[in-house]
């Protein structure tokens, strides 16, 4: 049967190839789908979500919003109340639909998307196999670690066997994927609720995620208590528009401000593999950051209120005397970055001494960072020496602490291992 396709303009798109036979990224003119249009269509055009969309009209912009975890791998220190304040402006666009979009065999248990239309079919590289796939990116993941009983937190993971530091011993699919918009407001409340508890239901296995804990006082359906529990923010769609995408592997890690292992976020497949920051030993319990690493007592006992614990994490639970050490050191670790920083942005009209003494700086640095188990920041310091030396002529000792920089970031997971080689690309921003 042909049904009018009113929505796009089939002049300009490239033909609709099934989503796992395609080579390349994306739809380059991406279907969107409603309810109202998905119906019209008959279930052979849903593809690839496996239920008819669930939807509802936004209602005027909205109001408070849900907060979640930042991705734990970033340790600048920056408040993220800037972050949400840029947010504001994005809700004045005008009046959209959200749907529940739910392929039941993703992942694990099956993934539900709530979010626009557009930002439905702007996803469709989640089944884009020519991108790097997480199960490869980890393999012999299963007997790494398990789910338990956590006297005091609730559960936890605990390592299962040896982990080596690097290791990506878990990989985990998002369940759950909330605009966050439908959660703070843009729609009617309870409007908003019956397309969180559709999502929740329509996934193959809805225990995965009703299941998680539920810790949060403000939340007022339990799906809205486990996202502000357990998800972490993710950019979605063309607009990179925010989102909550909860992972419920990941979601029974527990914080710890030193913690031992990090999640690396593939937002392109809506995964996640989570490795070791360091060596972790049988029986030890994997902890990762809920917040960016190396603040003080008070900004982190800031940053972790809106997850309504006190943290017992050992450094938390450490005397007086060693939290006072702890916080003189990231206080100087702080000013030394912050005059590294100024140095590189600086290394044009600066003195040959002043160049000097910034790479002496980062030879004060490097231990220290060492000591507080900041290993996010390596590579940035590398890459800090690399420029000075570039700008002090020494092109070979540029390019020897450029690779440095490339090769801790491969080690860690966060290029890909192919990128390792691209030295050259990191020296033209020189
Ligand atoms: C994302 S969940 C972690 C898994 C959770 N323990 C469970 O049972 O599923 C976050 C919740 O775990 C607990 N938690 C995590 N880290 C903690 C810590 N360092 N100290 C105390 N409680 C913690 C808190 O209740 C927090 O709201």
């Amino acid at each position: 049967t042909t049904v009018p396709v009113n929505d796009i303009d089939i002049r300009t798109c490239a033909p609709r190839i099934p989503a796992p036979l395609q080579r390349h990224s994306r739809f380059t003119c991406p279907l969107t789908l409603d309810d109202v249009s998905a119906q019209a269509r008959g279930p052979s055009s849903w593809s690839p979500w496996t239920h008819l969309p669930v939807c509802t009209e936004a209602k005027e912009p909205g109001f408070e919003k849900i907060e979640v975890k930042d991705h734990g791998e970033n340790d600048d220190g920056e408040d993220d109340d800037d972050e949400e304040e840029e947010q504001d402006e994005d809700e004045d666009t005008p009046q959209t639909r959200f749907c529940v979009y739910t392929n039941n065999r993703h992942g694990i248990g099956g993934l539900s998307i709530v979010t626009t239309p557009e930002t439905a079919s702007a996803s469709m590289g989640i089944w884009d196999e020519s991108l790097p796939q997480p199960l490869e990116m980890a393999a012999n993941t299963s007997l790494a670690y398990e789910i338990i009983d956590i006297p005091g937190r609730g559960k936890g993971v605990v390592a299962a066997r040896k982990i080596k530091q690097y290791e990506a011993f878990m990989v985990d699919y998002a369940a759950l994927v909330v605009d966050l918009r439908v959660a703070g407001g843009s729609v009617e409340r309870n409007e908003g609720y019956r397309l969180l508890q559709a999502a929740a239901d329509q996934v193959s296995d809805p225990q995965r995620v009703l299941g998680l804990a539920q810790t949060s006082t403000a939340a007022r359906h339990p799906v809205e208590n486990v996202l502000r529990s357990n998800a972490f923010h993710t950019a979605l769609g063309a607009e990179g528009d925010e989102h909550m995408a909860l992972f419920p592997d990941l979601a029974r890690i527990n914080h710890d401000c030193r913690p031992n292992a990090f999640p690396r976020f593939l937002p392109h497949s809506l995964a996640v593999n989570v490795a070791a920051a360091r060596d972790i030993v049988p029986g030890e319990e994997i902890t990762i950051s809920y917040i960016p690493l190396g603040q003080t007592r008070i900004a982190r006992q800031k940053a972790l209120l809106r997850w309504e614990f006190v943290c017992k994490c050992p450094l938390c639970a450490a005397s007086e005397a060693d939290i006072e050490a702890s916080d003189a050191r990231l206080t100087r670790i702080d000013e030394l970055r912050e005059k590294v920083a100024e140095a590189v942005d600086h290394r044009y009209s600066s003195t040959r001494a002043e160049k000097k003494a910034a790479l002496e700086t980062i030879r004060d640095l490097f231990p220290r960072l060492y000591e507080e188990d900041l290993f996010t920041a390596y590579s940035e310091q590398y890459a800090s020496i690399a420029r000075l030396y570039w700008a002090l002529g020494d092109h070979g000792q540029a390019q020897f602490y450029a690779q440095r920089s490339l090769d801790v970031l491969a080690d860690q997971g966060f290029i890909a291992e192919a990128d390792r080689d691209k030295v050259h690309l990191l020296m033209r921003t020189f």
